[in-house]
């Protein structure tokens, strides 16, 4: 991966499907910049002949470009020199039954790069090597445990190449799957490590006396000992979301989704380690630190988006190199990389209710605890009883669809959710492959505010505080794209691409053919600098219309609450590359 750092550190490529190993979604490219976006045009178009929610981007490599769909996972090498034309194109054949196993659309997050290979990880969890140069299979391993998906796992997140491993979690945690994170020999496939996201500290890769948590040593057994019985061997924590990486500490970040069931009166206790930051070795797995960051979820707030690595932040006068998460349940955190101090936990929402603070105090038998209000506790309202006006909704302040940095504003520039919900438990047993949720749920736009489901905003992680918010009328699902060019651009659902200043002002803006949950991604080639993302409305927010879906309560509750985005866009798979004519 020296080389992969090298490839990532020259802006005229995006080889890795985050920009880079610490997350930032930064490029140093600045030809198109906040003078002359205005003037930014399309270049050309691709379809990738898919309907459904696309996720991700395309990943640039020299003079080609790697472009990724949803299921059926087709894979296109396009050829730069020439307009996209097609260099070669890979169409797994997978068994369309995980179709329905997929809680949230058949999305998939990109394909990575390393060692002249391309690494595509499929719905059915088949990870497959593909070269680089003709698209040839070079191996291809199983990450689920069944090949049929009868066990509800299935594959949706972007691979992460570091040194001679390639990187993959798994999706599931409404069937009840328990998570893990595994590491293959990129050279031949064979499983080097896989690290539970719970269970015994032997298949968790813990060590009681030397991984901490909030400073301490988790102690033998951390894990089962807050679970009953043996709940967590089915008690979900999956991994479907990013994954950083930092060379200098040898170090992998990635969080861990929700305990399953839905209905926390069936999993009582801590259920760690769900809903927790992980800082693992890259070569052992080994977990150096854990936080949990959501003890006992009650309203499915994962906590698996991505861990953002930011050097020289400066908090109470010392420069610190930081993690820095927005999590699903509405709260920023910034904390130590190293030793996993946690420094910053603030609302990064205002609308955020079902905890008042983070506590701080290291004194505290609380610290590191959110402070839960009872009556936004669906547990303690119990079973079948409609726990209402609770924020965020389930799918977070802010879900998948990650936030940029830029070293030079210092600020995090993040696409969030202004959602609201009613969460109602109910009793559900556990069927191998059946859905496992245990909850009903409508969503809505946060109350007393714009009417919007969703803003752009700026943040300060050193304060943690909302610099601005640019409001938007549905949740920003796209991935954001910080420049030297002192701009910023993400998508919406609508379909526009826009972009802003440094202090939020749009200064461009273009309705793509779909709703856009892409990510946006730039490089350059043949001394120009284009701007690619593509559309495809779906994800969890466009299941309604990806899958076709129209009573309320449906996709988890999403349906309802997102219905209005069939008066502004329909499906389908388009990237749309831009550039800026005169540079
Ligand atoms: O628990 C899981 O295993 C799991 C998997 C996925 C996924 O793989 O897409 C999502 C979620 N949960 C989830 O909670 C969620 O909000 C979500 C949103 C999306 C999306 O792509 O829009 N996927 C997922």
């Amino acid at each position: 991966s020296d080389d992969l750092q090298s490839l990532a550190s020259d802006s005229k490529n995006w080889v890795m499907p985050t920009g880079d190993y610490a997350n930032t979604r930064y490029s140093k490219l600045n030809k198109i910049n906040k003078d002359n976006v205005k003037d930014l045009q399309v270049a050309w178009t691709f379809s990738t002949g898919v309907l459904r929610g696309h996720e991700g981007g395309p990943l640039i490599i020299g003079d080609v470009m790697y472009v990724h769909a949803p299921f059926p996972n087709t894979v296109y090498a396009l050829d730069l020199n020439n307009d996209g034309k097609i260099l070669w194109k890979y169409e797994p054949k997978q068994d369309s039954n995980v179709i329905p196993i997929m809680c949230c659309d058949t999305v998939n997050r990109g394909v990575a790069y390393g060692d002249g290979k391309i690494f595509l990880y499929q719905a059915d969890t088949t990870l497959v090597a593909l070269d680089a140069k003709t698209g040839e299979v070079a191996w291809s391993v199983k990450n689920g445990s069944t090949v049929d998906g009868s066990t509800g796992e299935s594959g949706t997140s972007a691979p992460m190449v570091v040194k001679d491993k390639v990187i993959v979690g798994i999706s599931g945690g409404e069937f009840g799957v328990r998570g893990h994170l595994t590491a293959y020999n990129i050279a031949d496939g064979k499983q080097a490590w896989r690290a539970y996201s719970m269970g015994p500290d032997s298949e968790m890769l813990i060590d009681p006396e030397k991984t901490t948590h909030l400073g301490k040593p988790v102690g033998a057994d951390s894990a089962t000992k807050t679970w009953e019985g043996d709940q967590w061997k089915i008690g979900g924590g999956t991994t479907w979301g990013w994954y950083s990486y930092d060379p200098k500490l040898n170090l992998i970040y990635y969080g861990t989704g929700n305990p399953s069931t839905w209905n926390p009166s069936q999993r009582p206790g801590d259920n760690r380690w769900s809903m927790t930051i992980m800082a693992r070795d890259a070569d052992t797995g080994m977990a150096k630190w854990l936080y949990q960051m959501t003890p006992h979820d009650e309203w499915d707030y994962d906590g698996v988006n991505e861990m953002i690595l930011a050097d020289g932040i400066e908090i109470e006068g010392q420069p610190r190199d930081v993690l820095v998460h927005f999590d699903r349940n509405g709260f920023a955190y910034t904390l130590d990389r190293d030793t996993g101090e946690l420094l910053v936990a603030k609302k990064f929402d205002p609308a955020v209710n079902w905890a008042t603070e983070v506590v701080m105090d290291k004194d505290s038998d609380q610290y590191g605890r959110p402070q839960v209000v009872d009556k936004y506790s669906t547990g303690t309202n119990g079973e079948d009883v409609n726990t209402t006006g609770i924020c965020p909704a389930a799918l977070g302040t802010k879900d998948q669809q990650p936030a940029a940095y830029s070293p030079k504003t210092k600020l995090f520039y993040v696409p969030t959710n202004h959602v609201c919900m009613d969460y109602e438990p109910y009793r559900v047993s556990y069927t191998a492959g059946q859905p496992y949720v245990g909850a009903t749920l409508s969503m809505y736009p946060a109350p007393d505010s714009h009417g919007g489901m969703g803003n752009f905003i700026a943040w300060d992680a050193a304060k943690g505080e909302i610099v601005w918010s640019k409001p938007e009328q549905f949740s920003v699902w796209s991935g954001a794209l910080a420049t030297d060019g002192d701009i910023v651009f993400y998508g919406t659902l609508e379909g526009y691409l826009k972009a802003v200043d440094n202090d939020g002002n749009e200064l461009y803006k273009f309705k793509t053919p779909s709703g856009i949950i892409g990510n946006v991604t730039t490089y350059e080639h043949d001394g120009k600098q284009y701007v690619a993302i593509l559309s495809g409305v779906g994800g969890w927010a466009g299941i309604g219309l990806a899958a076709g879906l129209t009573k309320g309560t449906e996709g988890l509750g999403a349906v309802g609450g997102y219905a209005a985005l069939s008066d502004y866009t329909a499906l389908g798979g388009q990237l749309t590359v831009f550039t800026v004519p005169d540079q």
